[in-house]
């Protein structure tokens, strides 16, 4: 690899190597397995429910994840970023746009499955892809801001890759941190947590329980919750007094949704799983419907 680069500030030789071999790993897994749910999505027929479109669209968003991760961890290996600086701002932009449609996805799952099982209703088309189309929207309008200065993308701690700006913690980063986090996480949090609670309620009077409903929301958490209380940390303190080593968990964690998901939401899903089975070995199997009211 090029070594004639400087280091950046704060690394070793080994701590660059160990990062971008975790971005590389992270983005060919979530690559593998988002790919395999959007095509297993595309080519059986029994799959295509508007309920599994949330699935499928929560995959589109986490490949767009594997994609950010996967140029992270080429720049990484180069050790400086080779796209410039208008580069810089389509990666940040592009990372922003596909990791906040992820967690809005998760949420509009959650949604789904607490009627799918509480209220006993199903979605249906019009209503997903009214869905879809507004996640997508409504990310790419909080993504856009910082393009036009209202929050800022600039290059992570290892300079290999570039995300919302949480250094200055400046005014400008903190009026656009506050809504963005409410409307992009918050709501988010709250729609999931409530949701799986009931979920949980029916499944312990009914003692049939489909998957366990407090995975979701650990999984939520676990991923972006670190970079939530480093985005909100740096709002009250000098981001730079954290070493740029421990800065850089956040976005590695977060990076690991996109393996996650497909094993909470794809091939966790009793649903979904049959058919990426079918998929792959060609043997038709029975998927297992949940029957409803339509909704
Ligand atoms: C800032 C921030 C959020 C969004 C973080 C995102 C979307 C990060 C994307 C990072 C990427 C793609 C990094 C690439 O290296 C949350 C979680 C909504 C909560 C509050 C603070």
């Amino acid at each position: 690899m090029v070594s004639s680069y400087p280091l950046p500030e704060g690394f070793s030789d080994f701590d660059v190597f160990s990062l971008g071999s975790c971005l590389l790993v992270e983005g060919l897994l979530g690559f593998f397995l988002n790919g395999l749910t959007i095509v297993s999505f595309l080519k059986v027929r029994e799959l295509r429910t508007p309920s599994n479109f949330l699935v499928f669209s929560l995959a589109m968003a986490d490949i767009g994840i594997s994609m950010n991760a996967t140029i992270a961890a080429f720049s990484s290996f180069l050790r400086y970023w080779p796209y410039g600086s208008d580069g810089c701002q389509t990666h940040g932009f592009q990372g922003f746009l596909t990791a906040l449609a992820s967690i809005h996805f998760l949420a509009a799952i959650a949604w789904d499955r607490y009627h799918q099982y509480c209220t006993r209703t199903k979605l249906q088309w019009s209503s997903a892809i009214c869905l879809v189309a507004f996640v997508w929207l409504f990310t790419a309008f909080w993504s856009a801001m910082p393009l036009i200065g209202w929050g800022e993308y600039d290059y992570e701690p290892l300079r290999t890759c570039c995300t919302l700006d949480i250094t200055k913690g400046d005014r400008n980063y903190v009026s656009y941190l506050i809504p963005m986090s409410i409307f992009n996480m918050g709501i988010q949090v709250f729609v999931v947590m409530s949701s799986y609670q009931s979920i949980s309620q029916k499944f312990k009077k009914t003692g049939n329980p489909r998957f366990n409903p407090s995975t979701p929301l650990k999984a939520m958490l676990g991923c972006w919750g670190p970079y939530g209380i480093l985005a909100y940390y740096a709002a009250v303190e000098n981001a730079n007094l954290v070493s740029p080593k421990l800065r850089m968990i956040a976005p590695i964690l977060a990076k690991t949704s996109p393996t996650i998901n497909p094993f909470l939401y794809a091939l966790g899903n009793e649903n979904y799983r049959g058919g990426i089975w079918q998929f792959v070995t060609g043997e038709k199997i029975d998927v297992p419907q949940i029957e409803n009211k339509s909704k």
